[in-house]
């Protein structure tokens, strides 16, 4: 028997959410040079067929899934339009998230919704819908989620973020039980700061980075091949017994006492 299993992702069939900007797409660009072909959920049209462009530049098919996944309708064509043309989902990369920084005391209902819309409720109905049609199929699969550290640790970047995240890391465990039978395996990772679109204006803010380097033992914030390269762990043979964890991709933040 080999002692070291494969990292690769040849063949696979992947869903990525969020897949437009950001993480997502580091994530559907990694993944394809993997060896997998994606099929990228997100709205915003033009950033897709950006991130497609990627996929297809590492020689894997891309699918284009235009949909707003905080309405459960888009998420279920999603997923069904993702399985007509790939016959299979082997993995599930549940990225998309968002974040409104309000204080406790500010937060409005809307807010609540939106954030609980796209951060969790999508991530378990995309769950829903490719566990369904992983268990019918017969062969496993995985299940990536993009929690956070902010799903671990208190941060000062809005509770209701925080509850989807700490969520996150629940379903995952909860799902990795209920799944493991059928070679399900579901995992999360949690970042610390990365530049994206989502934090740009904070890593802007020289005041603001000093105070996220003085909690993070390794000096600096991530890279994004750094946080791409667990999630294909995640997904890979070299994976395989990996079930129901949270692994933090943080420089050591989230142990950060004293
Ligand atoms: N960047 C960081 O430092 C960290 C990020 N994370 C998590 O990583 C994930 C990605 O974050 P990041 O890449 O930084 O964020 P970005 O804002 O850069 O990207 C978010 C992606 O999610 C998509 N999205 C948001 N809302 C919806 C929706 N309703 N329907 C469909 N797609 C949607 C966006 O596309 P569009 O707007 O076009 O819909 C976009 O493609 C999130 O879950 C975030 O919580 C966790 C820890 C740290
Ligand atoms: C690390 C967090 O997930 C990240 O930090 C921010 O400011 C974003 O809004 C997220 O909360």
């Amino acid at each position: 028997m080999r002692m070291l299993p494969s990292f690769g992702l040849e063949g696979k069939k992947v869903i990525v959410t969020g897949a437009g900007r950001g993480i997502g797409r580091a994530l559907a660009a990694g993944f394809a040079e993997a060896g997998a072909d994606i099929a990228l959920v997100v709205r915003t049209k033009e950033q897709l067929d950006e991130t497609a462009g990627f996929v297809r530049a590492a020689g894997r098919e891309a699918l284009v899934l235009p949909a707003d996944i905080r309405k459960p309708e888009e998420v279920r064509d999603a997923v069904a339009a993702a399985l007509a043309w790939a016959g299979r989902i082997d993995v599930l990369v549940n990225n998309a998230g968002m974040n409104i920084r309000s204080k406790a005391v500010d937060v409005t209902e809307e807010e609540w919704e939106t954030i609980m819309q796209t951060n969790l409720k999508s991530a378990f109905l995309f769950s829903q819908s490719v566990g369904k049609a992983m268990i019918e199929h017969g062969a496993g699969g995985r299940i990536v989620n993009v929690s956070s550290v902010a799903g671990h640790v208190a941060l000062r970047t809005g509770v209701v973020y925080a509850a989807t995240k700490a969520a996150m890391i629940q379903m995952t465990k909860t799902l990795a039980l209920e799944w493991g039978p059928f070679g399900i395996n579901v995992n999360a990772i949690g970042p610390w700061y990365f530049k994206t679109p989502l934090t740009e204006k904070l890593l802007a803010d020289p005041e603001y980075v000093g105070a996220i380097l003085a909690r993070t033992p390794l000096g600096r914030v991530g890279e994004l091949p750094e946080l791409v390269g667990l999630a294909v762990f995640l997904a890979s043979d070299a994976g395989s017994y990996v079930n129901g964890q949270t692994l933090f991709v943080d420089g050591g933040m989230t142990i950060y006492g004293f």
